[in-house]
């Protein structure tokens, strides 16, 4: 369903306030849904009337009047809820589904939203806190996208700490060279790091050597600072070959080092005067927050991950002038941008709400044959050897699956709507006979769907029609067909507000259900043309729908498997 039907009925329900209401119809559209009934109807619920638009009394709004695409207004209770009905014409319902409502909406008010997701570490593992950081965020970045609202995708490497000297020394300790490192860049830096802290707990040495080599990074060694950055690049460009293989790119790469002493100077000036920081007994400088201590200067005058998050924030309004920017890490940070988010109020920042923490759960039970270092690239491997290993039957030819693309991008739909297929903040234990199930709810039944609707479309030798005749379409499984796939737009809007992908991925599971069942019903082969081509204009906005519903978490709808 497109919004022009709603946009209709909201002006209809506006007008009929005679002006006692300053809502226009635009932002009232949002608030229909359709009815849950086999009526075609769209509904107004009037909690959502009482809270959006102080409206209690709809007295005026029952006086509408049916006409040629309003057929009856009326109010109904569903359980507790009452709402107002508004049975639409089924033709002019039917027509706007199939031939509108698979694209997106036009947006008067497109926002602005910056989505920081993924943000490892180079040089620790990149654990399943950050696939799972990956795999939402991207999918939040999507549905704004499709929303039309403005998006950029962030990747905040953690390259800065203490920790980063030990990197050094293990890298001279191993007498890794530049060209090693370039070959392998986040093993190498990992093994390094791995190898200095081993050292160091039999030689106290050693952290002094890796304590100095980041004071003089730190304090803005040239020498250092170069080397620095070219293992940054080194490292971003495996970060990125490996982020393709999830078909997921990133608008900008930014470091923690980007916000070092220099930079962080100006937040702690701004913060002394506001007197949000003092002493503490140990002699760093904290914040108050709550009934908590938080460091944002170490006794020798050094920053810290918060000090630099400040700093990030500040500047990222500066570039980006967000109406909202997200950030997707898991709950266990939670205290940390509680903090940050505090800090930027008691700047006086105007724009410190719209800052979210976007949290989720754990994930346990993810191991992996190579032990516990685990890789991005690695779990791809891992997920993509898992579905060889199972030999998915593919749908159409019934031989087992042996392409590599396909393998990976099956195994990555898999662990994707395994990941979005619950409430973000449960934890969950990973068991890949679920993951790659071929029968439930799982990556794999979206993509044998789609592979069915582009294998109708392309080999049954007719062509979609352009309009919609809905005369020919009142079979019971094409009535559903279209009424499910008339929520398409209302449940995009539910998983915005919520920023929720279970919601989406929900839907999608029932639509392929829907789509099932009109596939055995509805043939096309053998059927008259007009009949065909009307049929076949049902499943193509059917696989457009579930196309999109796909991309938007994040897979890549497969033509073939
Ligand atoms: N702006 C931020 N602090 N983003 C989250 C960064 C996550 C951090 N690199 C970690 O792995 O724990």
């Amino acid at each position: 369903m497109s919004t022009k039907l709603k946009l209709y009925l909201g002006r209809k329900v506006i007008e009929s306030l005679h002006k006692t209401t300053k809502l226009s119809p635009l932002e009232l559209q949002p608030l229909i849904q359709i009815g849950n009934t086999d009526k075609m109807e769209l509904n107004l619920p009037m909690n959502l009337l009482e809270t959006q638009l102080g409206v209690t009394n709809v007295t005026e709004i029952l006086k509408i009047q049916p006409d040629d695409i309003i057929r009856k207004v009326q109010l109904v209770r569903d359980r507790a809820n009452r709402k107002i009905s508004f049975e639409i014409d089924q033709n002019i319902f039917m027509t706007d589904v199939i031939e509108n409502g698979a694209y997106p909406d036009v947006n008067f008010k497109p926002k602005n939203v910056v989505v920081e997701y993924s943000s490892p570490n180079v040089a620790k593992p990149f654990h399943f806190g950050h696939l799972r950081s990956t795999i939402i965020g991207n999918f939040i970045s999507n549905l704004n996208q499709f929303l039309r609202n403005k998006v950029t995708r962030l990747n905040y490497i953690g390259n800065w700490g203490t920790q980063y000297g030990f990197i050094q020394v293990g890298l001279e300790e191993l007498g890794l060279q530049p060209e090693d490192i370039e070959r392998d860049p986040l093993n190498s830096l990992y093994r390094s790091y791995v190898h200095a802290n081993g050292l160091s707990e039999k030689n106290p040495d050693i952290s002094k050597r890796a304590k100095g080599i980041f004071a003089k990074l730190e304090g803005g060694s040239k020498e250092e600072l170069d080397r620095w950055r070219k293992m940054m690049g080194y490292s971003k460009a495996e970060l990125v070959s490996t982020y393709k293989r999830l078909g997921i790119e990133f608008d900008e790469y930014h470091y923690e080092s980007d916000y070092s002493a220099k930079d962080i100077a100006g937040i702690v000036d701004v913060l002394r005067t506001k007197n949000i920081i003092q002493k503490d007994e140990e002699g760093r400088m904290a914040a108050e927050i709550g009934n908590r201590r938080v460091a944002v200067l170490k006794s020798d005058g050094s920053g810290l991950y918060l000090t630099r998050d400040i700093a990030a924030a500040v500047d990222r309004f500066k570039r980006y002038d967000f109406d909202k920017m997200l950030y997707v890490v898991d709950n266990s940070q939670s205290d940390h941008f509680h903090a940050l988010r505090n800090i930027l109020y008691k700047m006086d920042l105007p724009w410190a709400d719209r800052i979210a923490h976007v949290k989720f759960g754990r994930v346990k039970g993810m191991s992996s044959r190579k032990g516990n270092a685990l890789f991005l690239r690695d779990i791809l491997d891992e997920c993509k050897g898992m579905v060889l290993k199972k030999q998915i039957e593919s749908p159409t030819t019934k031989t087992p699956l042996n392409d590599e693309r396909t393998a990976d991008i099956l195994g990555v739909s898999c662990v994707i709507v395994n990941d979005l297929k619950r409430r973000r903040q449960k934890d969950y234990d990973f068991d890949w006979d679920k993951v790659l199930q071929v029968q439930g709810d799982t990556g794999i039944k979206l993509q044998y769907a789609h592979c069915r609707l582009r294998n109708l479309e392309l080999n049954c030798g007719a062509a979609p029609a352009s309009r919609c005749q809905p005369a020919l379409l009142l079979e019971p499984e094409a009535l559903l067909l279209i009424k499910e796939m008339a929520k398409f737009h209302d449940v995009l809007y539910v998983a915005s507000e919520q920023l929720e992908a279970y919601v989406l991925v929900k839907y999608l599971f029932d639509l392929c259900n829907h789509i099932n069942k009109a596939f055995k019903t509805l043939r096309v082969k053998g059927t008259p043309d007009e009949l065909a081509s009307q049929r076949l204009l049902l499943f193509n906005t059917a696989r457009k729908v579930l196309e999109n519903g796909m991309i938007i978490l994040g897979l890549t709808p497969l033509n073939k498997m």
